[in-house]
Formats: C-alpha cells, structure tokens, sequence
C-alpha cells in the first residue's frame, strides 16, 4: 500500500522542490489541503490524523505548532521529518543525515521524529565528523568555517528580493556570528569548541560551498593532506549521495556545478610544501542541502 504523505508548507521553496521529487512515486500518495485553507489548523488537525509521515517545511514556529497538533493526536499522531531548524538537537529527534555515522541510516528508519539536516550543516559536519572521529581534528580545535549559498537558501522573502533586483550581488552575513546552524555543527560533529561560521549569499539562485581551511601543522599528529582524504574515503564509502574528489586540476571549484543533483561532493586541497589545507564540500542547497535530503530521509522512514 502507498505510505500516505502530507507535506505541512508545500506551497513553499523547499516543499514545492520535495512535491516534485515524490509526484511520479507510485509506493507515495501526497495528501493536500486545498490552498485556501493551507494555514487552516482544523483542516491541518483532520488531515494530519489520516497520514503515515508529515513533512514539515515551515518557518520554525509554524512547525512547532504542526507538532503540538501531532502531540495532541496521541496515537493518531504521523510520524513526522521536520526540515526546519526547530528540532534539530532537541531531545527525542533523530538527526535527519544517514552519513554521519554508522547506524545512523538504521535509527532514521525507525524514528518517530526526524530532524531534516540544515544546508551548511550538511557540508560543515560532512567534512568535519569523520575526521574528529578519526582523531584527526580535536574537538577543541579552534575551527573557522566559510560557505556561501545561492539565494534560493533564504526562501520565498530572499528570491523576490534577488529577483527584482533588490539585493546585493554577494554580501557576507551572520555576523553576529551566532547562525542559526552552529547548534548543529557543534553538537553532530562532535565539537567541544564552537566553530566560527562565515555564511554568504551571491546572486545565483541555488549552489553551495563550505570550506574550512586548515593549518596542518595544528592537527593531532601533525597529518599530511592525504591522511584527511583517507579518512573521508573510508567514511563514505558506499555512501551513494557522498564523493569523495580528485582536487580540481585548475585550483577552482564552481558552487552551481551540483545544481539540480541529490549529491555533496568533497575535496581536500592542499599546499603540503605550506603545510596548508582546505576542506570544501560542494551541493545544491536545495538537494542535497535540503529536499533532496529530506527525500532520502523519507525513503529511510518508509522503507522505500
Ligand atoms: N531554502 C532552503 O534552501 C532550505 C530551507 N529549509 C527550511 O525549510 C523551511 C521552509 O523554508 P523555505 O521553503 O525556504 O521557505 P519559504 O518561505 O519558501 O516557504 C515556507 C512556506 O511555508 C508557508 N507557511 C508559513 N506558515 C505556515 C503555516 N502556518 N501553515 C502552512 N504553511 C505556512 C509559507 O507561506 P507564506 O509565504 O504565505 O507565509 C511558505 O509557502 C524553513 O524552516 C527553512 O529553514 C531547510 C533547508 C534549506
Ligand atoms: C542564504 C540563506 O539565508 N540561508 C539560510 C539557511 C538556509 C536554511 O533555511 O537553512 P536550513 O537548512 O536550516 O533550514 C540562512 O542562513 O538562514
């Protein structure tokens, strides 16, 4: 029987881009709420109780009321995958990235309630989990970690303002230096020391690079760069939505070249005769970094 799936924003950038991943899946059945009443909470209520799994593409707020709605349904309630940043470390949430350690994949099968991965978060902890889990990195390395994304990241309010022309062609913001995905970022990759994050935006509607430089010479046992690509090769392999890259022969590395893939490419560049390195994971912040994930996650829940 088809997994009956609901998905709570879906007149939005992220559930607009899951609607059309799942639309031609036989083994799935999107149920709607006519568009006049997507806000409705009675309609939402009836709805959420006829459902298998809820998707949540929602500012945050919205998606704690969808979840107070599912609370309030006992064991009626769907089992819910919550793209926004509301539960990302809360407690009795799984973390929705399959490739972050073993089992991982195992306990969002299983889950009541995952916490679809944030799009920097998902370069940032891609690049630096296995390598702190290898004793590559120390948890209290002192970290500064750069990304920029196109602006479809910023959804609907962000997009209409690049595309009428009202935004700047590239500007570096966070600074505050307090983002939204630094939660994350510590907690699942395993950081006893908060990073710094860097975000950006240019005028490109979607594609992203994070990246992380690195003196090799502050590293636990001093590594060569080879060392860190190992690391990433044994933790990915078999992974099918992670590749681990050749550095680029031109010493360039294009942010769109993912766009419209469910992929994360990393490399690791190096200057060994410097002793310097740079981490840098590549994916659209609309697939990998966000729908396409949540897919993945949604056919781990499913057992698709
Ligand atoms: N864009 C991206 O790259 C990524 C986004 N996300 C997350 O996904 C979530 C959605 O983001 P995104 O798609 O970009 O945002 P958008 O602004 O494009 O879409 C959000 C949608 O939710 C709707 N909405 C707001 N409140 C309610 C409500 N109470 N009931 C039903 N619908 C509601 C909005 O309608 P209206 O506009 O009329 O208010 C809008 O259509 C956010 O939490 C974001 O952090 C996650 C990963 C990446
Ligand atoms: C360009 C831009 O503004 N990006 C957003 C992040 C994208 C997003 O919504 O991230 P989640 O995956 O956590 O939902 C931001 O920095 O707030």
């Amino acid at each position: 029987m088809a997994s009956r799936i609901f998905i709570d924003g879906d007149a939005g950038t992220t559930g607009l881009e899951i609607r059309e991943r799942l639309a031609s899946r036989a083994d799935i059945e999107i149920v709607a709420i006519p568009a006049e009443k997507r806000k409705d909470v009675e309609a939402k209520r009836a709805l959420l109780a006829t459902v298998d799994v809820a998707i949540l593409c929602l500012p945050d707020d919205a998606a704690k009321e969808t979840v107070a709605l599912c609370d309030a349904l006992g064991p009626k309630a769907p089992r819910i995958l919550d793209a926004s940043t509301a539960h990302r470390v809360a407690p009795g949430w799984v973390y929705g990235f399959p490739e972050l350690c073993a089992g991982q994949a195992v306990a969002i099968a299983k889950a009541p309630r995952v916490a679809n991965v944030g799009c920097y978060a998902t370069g940032a902890i891609a690049l630096l989990r296995p390598l702190v889990d290898a004793g590559l990195i120390a948890p209290d390395q002192a970290l500064a970690i750069n990304a920029v994304s196109g602006y479809s990241g910023g959804g609907r309010q962000m997009i209409e303002a690049y595309e009428k022309g009202a935004a700047p062609a590239f500007e570096l913001y966070a600074l505050g230096l307090d983002h939204k995905h630094l939660p994350e970022i510590t907690a699942y990759a395993r950081l006893a020391t908060r990073p710094l994050f860097v975000p950006s935006v240019g005028n490109f509607r979607q594609g992203m690079l994070v990246s992380i430089p690195l003196h090799l010479d502050a590293l636990p046992g001093k590594p060569r760069a080879a060392d860190l690509d190992a690391a990433y090769r044994r933790h990915y392999a078999g992974a099918p939505h992670v590749r681990v890259m050749e550095p680029p022969s031109g010493g360039r590395i294009d942010a769109l070249a993912l766009n419209g893939s469910d992929d994360m490419e990393l490399f690791v560049v190096a200057n060994e005769a410097r002793r310097h390195t740079v981490l840098v994971a590549r994916l659209d912040n609309l697939g990998k970094g966000a729908s396409g994930a949540a897919v993945q996650n949604l056919d781990l829940m499913i057992g698709a």
